[in-house]
């Protein structure tokens, strides 16, 4: 496959995203955000109280990460971004931004490319008996695990046409890391 500008590691909360974000990028030597690192503080009060984001929770942190992906594909940069990303419309924003891709115009003015980010997208899927199981042995995060179930009711799984490959929990590090590796010779 082509390589895509950006590899977007996405799932529930304790799914793996950080942990495998950041090995997948340190062996592609590509830059890696952990979205978590950018919710703002309300966010990150909220989620600590136990009360599940919303839209409006949501938009303007993946807005910012949006512009972040642009900026760093925009100067060649290879991306691996850890985050929920849990609905497609969220996806679509990483993607398009919040109103569709706006169209980036040339130096004469004229309308060329859409800013759209290239992008794959690895769902790391499993069963909320092992992600629990995971959430309840984690230290020192902010994120309860009683908030999993709801981050399971909002999971809208990537689906065609959607750029992705869903990969399963159940294997461990190094059989995930080689499976996205092998995607994208
Ligand atoms: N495939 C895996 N097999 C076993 N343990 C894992 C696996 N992926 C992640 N973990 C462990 O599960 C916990 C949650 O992983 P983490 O990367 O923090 O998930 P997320 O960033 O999605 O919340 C961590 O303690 C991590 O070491
Ligand atoms: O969209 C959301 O509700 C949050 O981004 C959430 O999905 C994320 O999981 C938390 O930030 C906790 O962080 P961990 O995913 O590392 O548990």
């Amino acid at each position: 496959m082509t390589a895509p500008g950006v590899l977007l590691v996405m799932g529930v909360s304790g799914s793996g995203k950080s942990t495998v974000g950041a090995l997948l990028a340190s062996k592609l030597g590509w830059k890696f955000y952990d979205a978590d690192d950018y919710h703002p503080e309300e966010n990150r009060v909220k989620m600590g109280r136990g009360i599940p984001l919303n839209d409006q929770d949501r938009i303007p942190w993946l807005c910012n990460l949006r512009d972040i992906l642009l900026r760093d594909v925009a100067s060649g940069q290879h991306v691996v971004l850890a985050c929920s990303a849990l609905k497609k419309a969220y996806r679509d924003i990483l993607i398009r931004g919040k109103d569709g891709a706006p169209l980036k115009c040339d130096e004469t003015g004229k309308d060329s490319q859409p800013a759209e980010v290239k992008l794959l997208v690895v769902h790391l899927s499993g069963s909320f008996e092992v992600i629990s199981g995971r959430l309840l042995k984690r230290k020192g995060h902010f994120m309860p695990p009683e908030l999993l179930q709801s981050q399971f009711d909002t999971l809208e799984p990537p689906s065609a046409p959607e750029n992705f490959i869903q990969v399963s929990v159940d294997k461990n590090i190094s059989e995930i890391i080689a499976t996205v590796l092998e995607t994208l010779t």
